[in-house]
């Protein structure tokens, strides 16, 4: 320590001391608190309880702001129980609201509780997770070590935000009058126009893809805030295009309840690998509540609530094939509906998305049920044909002793209606909720029961893959209005966002509720630039293989295909090409050099800086709701790139020679190739 910064210290400290001499503090208290004092040098700004050192026990004695976040200190000898740690944290967090910084909204992520005990404390740390505990001889932990996160500007804002919503707690070593103004995002001086009307929301936005720390943990927008701590009275949906942060709202909401209650959490979707990756986002958003949240697609928690009932409810999927097949054989059955649809998959998905998905048990109820978005109307004399194959469907089933996995849902719905659940969550959060069955949706209803805050339905109409034709009334949900529509897109680049918004994907999820909706076409993208190559050509394999080689950054490429098999063919033209090849199922959120592989579908909820959808054969085109369910998944697969879209077709004509047409937005381009 050079001599002028000691004497410094020691001043500072000396002024602490004056202005800390009329607290009866115990000596230990008094010597961590002339160190946070001192720390203001480094940019931390001290708040101590008015009270203190006789500070309610579930208020916290001390709140410091810095470049590490907002540290919320209880100085005690002994450790308080979890409720009163979560109290003082929830008391500062309801003072922080509304903090408005450069990068957007502050939340809650930023701050966290410390317990600092008098060193050479023989106490157990009691280890809920609710608060970090140190002894006053490891104050360099909290003050000095971690993830910077905020900057000095915005430290300044909320410190003074803090002392504006606050009579308890009182500045130390600082005066907020003194602080200079904070200066408005981005700007560095300079002569404004006297008409120059500052628009602080637009301030933000346009300021988040160069900010210093871009994290939607410690930041978020205005709408998202908020759609975060309402209190809907009933169930409610957050909706909005691709990209506008409904995953990270839903997560925020999750945390935000579980500090304002009991009980457990539970965060459910019909895809495999989504809750995996959203308990590993949540863990990185906050840990210390990750254990009172349970992160499962809905069909292992029906599967494992019938086994906690004594029914065991395994699906064998071969099974299942090879009894769907054999009755798909049978020309006597199929020949009508081959002759009306020649596709397989259709036929299947009108039992599992129609019939069994909406939970139809007579043919009277078929014959008039509306299908909308499954394409043709099928008149209700066919209708008599489609429920045949179904029934012979059935009892190839059940000549197996198999059942499918429309059976497991509904066997737990039946369960849990015979027997009700005890109160067993306090909310349930549903992600991709426009893929749900209907049978899904009441299923998820049944278990999270109507009350205020218990139910939340995160999706976008424009992502559907699969038509149900069914709506939430249907299900016995009623909005009423409740929920927040999203607009803002953070993942796309303007080029991506432009060139997916050419889609025609239509939304029959929300045409069905007859909302307000928001298309891709009409959301705002917050990152400029962007790349969009449009190949088409003969040899496609070589085509990807020399972009990909191209690219300044592969830290986060995916190929994505709309078939199992041709995401295989992938895999092999890759690794022949000497490339590590990962499948986008084990998408983890982190940057690595193994390109991912796998369908669209596989791919709802992950992303990347770049995306191939190499050209590929696509099914006839010659029914409308086959366009459009191609066209929505499309969209799915081009709003999963942030800065780079490779977009493949294939030509047959012999020497039609291959070429590519880029589109650029800007330099902010991120890991876009030499397209030439
Ligand atoms: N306020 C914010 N500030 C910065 N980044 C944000 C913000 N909100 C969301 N993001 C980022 O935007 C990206 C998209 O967020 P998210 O996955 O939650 O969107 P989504 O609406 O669920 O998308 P999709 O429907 O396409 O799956 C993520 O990288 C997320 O970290």
């Amino acid at each position: 320590m050079t001599g002028t910064c000691h004497h410094r210290r020691e001043r500072l400290r000396r002024e602490a001391e004056a202005q800390l001499r009329d607290r009866s503090l115990p000596t230990w208290q008094h010597r961590v608190l002339q160190r946070f004092a001192v720390e203001h040098e480094n940019g931390w700004f001290p708040l101590l309880h008015r009270s203190a050192p006789h500070t309610p026990a579930d208020r916290p004695d001390a709140v410091l702001v810095g470049p590490l976040g907002v540290l919320l200190i209880l100085l005690r000898d002994e450790e308080p129980g979890w409720e009163t740690s979560r109290e003082a944290f929830v008391w500062a967090a309801e003072r922080l609201a509304g903090a408005s910084i450069g990068p957007g909204m502050l939340t809650e992520a930023a701050a966290r509780t410390v317990l600092v005990q008098p060193a050479g404390h023989r106490g157990r740390p009691s280890n809920t997770g609710e608060h970090l505990t140190i002894t006053d001889g490891e104050l360099d932990r909290i003050l000095r070590r971690g993830e910077r996160v905020l900057e000095e500007a915005d430290v300044q804002a909320i410190a003074r935000h803090l002392d504006g919503r606050t009579f308890d707690l009182t500045p130390i070593m600082w005066q907020p009058r003194r602080i200079p103004q904070q200066r408005g995002p981005g700007r560095t001086g300079g002569t404004a126009s006297p008409f120059d009307i500052p628009d602080p929301r637009r301030e933000q936005v346009e300021r988040a893809p160069e900010r210093l720390f871009p994290d939607w943990r410690f930041f978020l927008d205005g709408t998202q805030l908020g759609a975060v701590r309402r209190r809907y009275s009933g169930p409610a949906r957050i909706t909005g295009p691709a990209g506008t942060g409904k995953s990270v709202v839903a997560l925020h909401r999750l945390a935000y309840l579980a500090r304002r209650t009991t009980g457990r959490l539970l965060f459910t979707t019909h895809l495999r690998n989504l809750p995996l990756i959203a308990e590993e986002q949540f863990r990185s958003l906050a840990p210390q509540l990750a254990q009172r949240i349970e992160f499962t697609h809905l069909h292992a928690w029906a599967r494992d609530f019938l086994a906690g009932r004594g029914r065991a409810a395994e699906v064998d999927e071969q099974q299942v094939e090879q009894a769907f097949n054999a009755v798909w054989q049978r020309s006597e059955l199929t020949e009508t509906l081959r002759n009306f649809r020649p596709v397989r998959g259709y036929w299947k998905d009108e039992i599992d998305r129609v019939i069994k998905g909406r939970g139809i048990r007579s043919l009277e109820t078929y014959r008039s049920v509306s299908r909308k978005g499954r394409g043709a109307n099928l008149p209700p004399e066919f209708r008599a044909y489609v429920w045949q194959f179904y029934c012979e469907y059935e009892r190839a089933l059940s000549e197996r002793d198999a059942f499918d996995h429309n059976d497991v849902l509904m066997r737990a719905l039946a369960e849990i209606e015979r027997r009700p659940l005890p109160r067993q969550y306090t909310s349930v959060v549903v992600d991709e909720v426009q893929d749900l069955t209907l049978i899904g949706l009441r299923l998820v209803h049944a278990i999270s029961g109507d009350g205020p805050d218990q139910l939340l339905l995160v999706g976008d109409g424009q992502q559907q893959v699969h038509a149900g034709g069914w709506r939430l009334s249907e299900a016995g949900i009623s909005l009423r209005g409740r929920g927040e529509i999203l607009r803002r897109n953070y993942r796309n680049r303007l080029a991506i966002t432009e060139r997916a918004g050419e889609l025609d994907a239509i939304d029959r999820f929300d045409d069905l509720e007859g909302g307000p909706t928001v298309s891709l076409r009409s959301s705002r993208p917050v990152l400029r630039g962007g790349q969009v190559v449009e190949w088409q050509g003969r040899n496609q394999e070589e085509a990807v293989v020399s972009a990909l080689r191209r690219l300044n950054d592969n830290s986060s490429v995916a190929v994505l295909t709309r078939t199992n098999g041709t995401a295989e063919h992938w895999e092999k033209v890759l690794r022949a090409a000497g490339f590590a090849v990962r499948p986008v199922g084990r998408w983890d959120g982190r940057a690595c050099a193994p390109i991912h592989v796998g369908t669209v579908h596989r791919a709802k909820g992950t992303e990347f800086r770049s995306v191939f959808l190499p050209g590929e054969p696509l099914p006839s085109g010659r029914y409308r709701e086959e366009r459009e369910a191609l066209h929505r998944q499309r969209l799915v697969g081009m709003t999963r790139a942030r800065d780079f879209l490779w977009l493949g077709t294939v030509i047959s004509s012999c020497g039609a020679p291959s070429r590519s047409t880029t589109r650029s937005r800007g330099p902010e381009s991120g890991s876009s190739p030499d397209p030439t």
